[in-house]
């Protein structure tokens, strides 16, 4: 057990501490604390060191009991992740995450900060406590065929009876009191905006075990089993099995129906596909008769209100990986024939599609690692406009920054919202113009 000094907030939800001269990764301080820390990763050549706090001895004005027991480094050893900010209070949570943002934009991104004007980090309207805007959940299995999370960088499952996170109507299913003997993960979700459907989705250890499961939810609680066999159901190469009702959720999004199977990806905090849509069009400006690609497309989110806008003189190409998502995204635009949908890695098709069309504009969301750099390369050489850039990663999103300001754009406005209160992450957009 050391005694440490809580040093600034660092990428990943960090604090940074030091001992001895070595620096230490600090999970559940704040910065300004004076806390014990109880070392997690401490080899004795490695660079630096993790650690948890387990004492807090000069407390931040900004410390707040945490709301979820299971996840309260100071009332457990090994917390449950998901939650990390929870001891913090909302409004310096985003003042934290507004400092990170700041630090990988100059120092990624290689912007100035006396120059530019950083934006701070925007609460999402309407939600006061930052609770229960989970649409989507994972969870773990444990011996006892109970919900489990896991611990930060740990296998140790930690039996959960409650994810104050989750959406009101996911809790309501009575999840938590069923036994999952013979399942290994289960994921939960609920269509956000409307008529707050679940659909439980079961991943088998032992064949059968997920009819058995099914049978103890509620009617009206849709299952299905799917198997991760060599991929996934939202990547085309797993199996889906409907048990109860069916195997996909409606979204509603700005007026909008969109389909999502299984495990496709949709947007995580109630708010986020509409706030999200919204803010895309507003920056990207698609007018009638425009080519706009949308990358990382997902179920068509973005690409349908881009369809509406460019209307039937105007092309939008919408690009998605995973097969299982691109096969929704295919349903939820089969009334744009303006659009085309393409099944690929965006940096396999996008030269293609570069060739075949002038772009007037790209709308991009790509996963966490960001974009490949030949992905810059192309947008760089395709002479696009204007690139609407949709982040869930600063870091990521300050190196591609530095990257396509390398070939030609400029940063003309960024915003963050708060679409994972409680946690370290954050939503960022970027709109990017060519000089
Ligand atoms: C952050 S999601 C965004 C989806 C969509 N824009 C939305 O908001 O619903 C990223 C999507 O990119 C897809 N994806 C990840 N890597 C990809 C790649 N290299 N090429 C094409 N799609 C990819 C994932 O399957 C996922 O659907």
């Amino acid at each position: 057990m050391l005694t440490v000094r809580l040093g600034k907030i660092a990428h990943g939800g960090h604090t940074v501490g030091r001992h001895e001269g070595r620096v230490i990764f600090v999970r559940h301080g704040i910065p300004g604390e004076l806390v014990k820390v109880r070392l997690t990763d401490s080899a004795p050549e490695a660079k630096f060191w993790r650690a948890d706090v387990s004492e807090v001895l000069e407390a931040s004005e900004h410390r707040v009991p945490h709301f979820w027991d299971a996840a309260d480094a100071l009332k457990h050893r090994d917390p449950v992740g998901g939650a990390e900010f929870g001891h913090i209070t909302l409004e310096h949570q985003r003042e934290l995450k507004s400092q990170v943002a700041a630090e990988q934009m100059t120092r990624l991104g290689g912007l100035n900060a006396e120059d530019c004007n950083l934006p701070a980090v925007q609460a999402v309207k309407g939600s006061v406590d930052g609770l229960g805007w989970r649409t989507r959940m994972s969870y773990s299995v444990d011996a006892q065929g109970r919900l489990a999370m896991s611990a930060f960088r740990s296998n140790q499952l930690t039996w959960i009876a409650q994810m104050p996170l989750a959406h009101p109507a996911i809790e309501a299913t009575g999840l938590y009191s069923v036994d999952y003997t013979g399942i290994e993960r289960v994921e939960a979700a609920v269509s956000s905006q409307d008529d707050r459907t679940v659909l439980i989705l079961l991943a088998e250890a032992k064949p059968g075990a997920a009819a058995k499961v099914a049978k103890q939810f509620a009617e009206g609680v849709n299952v299905a089993s799917f198997s991760q066999q060599g991929g996934s159901a939202a990547d085309g190469k797993g199996r889906l099995q409907v048990l109860a009702g069916s195997a996909y959720l409606t979204e509603k999004v700005l007026g909008e129906k969109f389909r999502i199977t299984g495990e496709g990806f949709w947007q995580v905090h109630r708010e986020a596909a509409s706030l999200l849509t919204r803010r895309v069009i507003e920056l990207a400006e698609p007018a009638a008769g425009e080519q706009i690609a949308d990358l990382y497309a997902g179920a068509g989110l973005f690409s349908v209100p881009l369809a509406k806008a460019v209307g039937s003189e105007g092309r939008v190409f919408s690009i998605e990986g995973a097969p299982g998502t691109h096969a929704d995204a295919k349903k939820n635009l089969r009334s744009y024939p303006q659009a085309t949908v393409i099944r690929g890695r965006v940096e396999r098709v996008l030269r293609q599609v570069a060739r075949d069309a002038s772009m007037d504009a790209v709308v991009l969301d790509p996963p966490r690692t960001g974009i490949d750099k030949q992905v810059a390369a192309e947008l760089g050489a395709s002479a696009v406009s204007r690139i609407c850039y949709v982040s869930c990663d600063p870091a990521s999103f300050a190196r591609d920054t530095a990257r396509l300001m390398g070939r030609g754009y400029e940063l003309e406005h960024m915003e963050i919202h708060d679409l994972y209160p409680h946690t370290h992450h954050m939503e960022s957009i970027g709109l990017f113009v060519r000089r």
